[in-house]
């Protein structure tokens, strides 16, 4: 199915829009909320719903600023689009909204005695709409392959469903993410657990997902 790679802003100015707009200014609460949710085999997650208020402006801000990249992909004999935006910046990139550097700061602060190291890099995904996804994996191209790390992500826009499941099958657990809600993957999260952002046939808004991690960690 044709579609555009062009950046979806939100439409403004019907009362309605409006009153659906999270006019907040765009910034982090504590942390001090945080829940941790123990999965098996030495994985958990931490979950802080609203970290970020003004989640819709930064939504908005990111759309419009982030330089998008479009991957294809090949999948057996055929090429095909990955159903999804990116953008990744690295250590010593400046971050497109000054927020990204306060909430990698305020990560670190929080988990760098847990974890051992700071986070360092932000990895932009952008969901156009639901047919946008990324399928079942664990971030293990880099260290998360062999050791214990962590990977959190602050999400804006509609919520769609984070879906986790131990490696090798098992019972999924389901979890909506939008609208400045933090999670943060730890333990061995990325080596025993699998996580995916399932397409969906409800007519959802754009999201965009910032993975924080640590160096080396992909
Ligand atoms: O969008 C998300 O919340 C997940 C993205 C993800 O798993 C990844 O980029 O590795
Ligand atoms: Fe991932």
């Amino acid at each position: 199915m044709a579609r555009t790679a062009a950046p979806v802003a939100p439409a403004a100015g019907t009362a309605l829009q409006t009153s659906l707009f999270d006019a907040d200014p765009v910034g982090l609460g504590p942390l001090d909320g945080v829940h941790r949710v123990p999965l098996s085999r030495g994985a958990w997650v931490d979950l802080l719903p609203g970290w970020l208020t003004g989640a819709d402006a930064l939504l908005s801000h990111l759309v419009e600023v982030v330089p998008w990249h479009a991957e294809r992909r090949q999948m057996y004999e055929r090429e095909v689009d990955v159903p999804r935006l990116t953008k990744f910046y690295g250590a010593s990139e400046p971050f497109p909204h000054p927020v990204l550097d306060a909430a990698r700061d305020a990560l670190t602060e929080r988990y760098a005695a847990e974890l051992g190291e700071p986070f360092t890099t932000a990895g932009l995904c952008y969901y156009r709409d639901g047919r946008d996804s990324v399928a079942w994996h664990g971030d293990r191209i880099g260290r998360g392959r062999d050791v214990d790390t962590m990977v959190a992500i602050l999400s804006v826009g509609a919520a769609r469903t984070l879906a986790l499941r131990p490696r090798g099958g098992g019972d999924s657990r389901r979890l909506p993410l939008g609208h400045g809600d933090l999670i943060v993957m730890g333990g061995s999260c990325q080596r025993t657990w699998d996580h995916a952002i399932p397409k969906t046939a409800r007519d959802v808004g754009p999201r965009v997902s910032i993975q924080f991690r640590p160096t080396g960690v992909r």
